[in-house]
């Protein structure tokens, strides 16, 4: 994103893709507690989303023979035929029962589809095409120069490498997999995230709520949120905000998990106990975003070797620094070569959006298209990241720069699609 020094009060904080880079370059740097653990040797169909701690090569040729793609007749020649040409039958192929014979030229055999074809043979016709009369068929109309064969190693060939050491199974990959004979994959564990969730005022939903309290909803939009990545928290505190009551939930979770994460208690208020607790039990690396919304963010680590995300309280501030910077970082945490971040591609606004020049900021956005095959970009109501309303139906992280001002309809910016890919 575009980053400015229009702020009024300054710039403040690490503009998002530098402290993206930056946990990143950390992850990578120093070992974690994920590092030494073994793989696990795992079904293929168990490991869908899991990411790979060894290259897999294919076993062998796949399909490893040349099979027919049609239900017709396989040609003992080579060479395209024309409209008239006779063979005789001799015989046929079906998957389970090849024709185990060499075909000459002049004969055909009747071929299903899969069916491997005999030696000698090196055309398949569909069945559409061919009159069958008394043993012997006969080319109706002309054919089109497809041979209408699958060859030997249209999958893949021996030794070449499917899958390498880092990538996160999808479905298309477990599949493919499956269909060069791999029945079983090693991989990384997943990192294992204790949530923390921060504030005297916070009371669960369903509890009475007195004079200045909330329903607290982070620990169901964050573990929501992971859950859907493919992370969920093995373990959430609800804790009010009491340094030694903080304290004593973190080194909880720490005793449990690979990654700690807080929402909350992040900013420079009076009971903000987040940073000084990070700083006295391990280390701050950095503290505040240049982001609307996700300002006072936090990253450092418990002890050396547990990554710490302290993230605001605010749950459209923590949920959009959550996707934006910790959803990254556990996919490095758990060994994906490089982590998948939402696509990003060009639209124009369908509404105005009123701004002073700032923080750059992620809107959110409903996508629509316009008849004549515009990206349209809705961004409705209060953008405040108290309000988690800003959230529901988003298609789109829209992308306003620091600089920018108030912008108009028409106006074309970059956008983020909060979707993912299914196969
Ligand atoms: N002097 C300054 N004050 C603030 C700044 C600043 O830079 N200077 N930044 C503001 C911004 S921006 C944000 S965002 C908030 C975040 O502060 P914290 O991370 O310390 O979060 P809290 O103060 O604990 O909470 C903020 C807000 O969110 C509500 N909240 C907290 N946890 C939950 C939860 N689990 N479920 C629902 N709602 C929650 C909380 O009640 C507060 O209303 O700081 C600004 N202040
Ligand atoms: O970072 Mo805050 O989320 O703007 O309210």
């Amino acid at each position: 994103m575009a980053t400015g020094n229009a702020e009024p009060y300054g710039r403040e904080g690490l503009a998002l893709d530098e402290a993206r880079q930056r946990i990143l370059d950390a992850l990578k740097a120093r070992p974690t507690r994920l590092t030494t653990v073994t793989p696990e040797l795992m079904p293929l169909r168990d490991a869908l989303g899991r990411v790979l701690a060894d290259a897999v090569k294919a076993p062998a040729d796949v399909p490893g023979f040349r099979a027919s793609i049609m239900d017709g007749y396989a040609l003992g020649q080579d060479c395209q035929p024309n409209a008239g040409d006779s063979w005789t039958l001799v015989g046929r192929s079906a998957p389970a029962d090849p024709y185990q014979q060499t075909l000459h030229r002049g004969e055909a055999i009747r071929i299903l589809t899969g069916a491997p074809l005999p030696q000698g043979a090196a055309w398949v016709l569909p069945q559409e095409l061919i009159a069958n009369q008394n043993g012997t068929i006969r080319l109706v109309k002309d054919a089109s120069s497809n041979p209408w064969i699958r060859p030997t190693d249209e999958e893949c060939s021996q030794g070449s490498l499917l899958l390498a050491s880092g990538d996160r199974l999808g479905v298309a990959d477990i599949g493919r997999a499956s269909s060069c004979g791999i029945s079983h994959v090693k991989v990384q564990r997943r990192p294992r995230i204790g949530l923390l969730v921060t504030g005297d005022e916070l009371v669960s939903p369903g509890e009475e709520r007195s004079n200045g309290a909330i329903w607290e909803s982070n620990s169901t939009l964050i573990r929501g949120m992971l859950e859907r990545l493919g992370y969920p928290a093995v373990d959430c505190r609800l804790v009010a905000d009491e340094c030694q009551l903080l304290k004593q939930a973190i080194l909880d979770l720490a005793a449990s998990c690979d990654v700690i994460v807080s929402t909350g208690g992040v900013s420079a208020g009076d009971s903000d106990w987040i940073r000084p607790l990070m700083q006295d039990l391990g280390q701050v690396e950095f503290w505040k975003l240049f982001l609307k919304p996700g300002r006072p963010f936090a990253f450092g680590w418990f002890g050396d070797a547990v990554p710490f995300f302290g993230l605001p309280g605010n749950p459209v501030a923590a949920t959009v620094t959550a996707l934006q910077l910790l959803w990254p970082a556990l996919q490095i945490l758990e060994g994906q070569s490089s982590p998948e971040l939402l696509p990003r591609m060009p639209v124009r606004l369908a509404t105005p959006y009123r701004r002073k020049p700032g923080r750059p900021e992620l809107a959110r956005a409903s996508l629509d298209c316009s008849p004549d095959g515009q990206l349209l970009a809705r961004i409705d109501g209060s953008q405040a990241s108290s309000r988690i309303g800003s959230l529901q139906n988003a298609d789109l992280l829209v992308e306003i720069p620091a600089d920018s001002g108030p912008l108009d309809i028409g106006q074309q910016v970059w956008a983020q699609l909060l979707r993912r890919r299914i196969l």
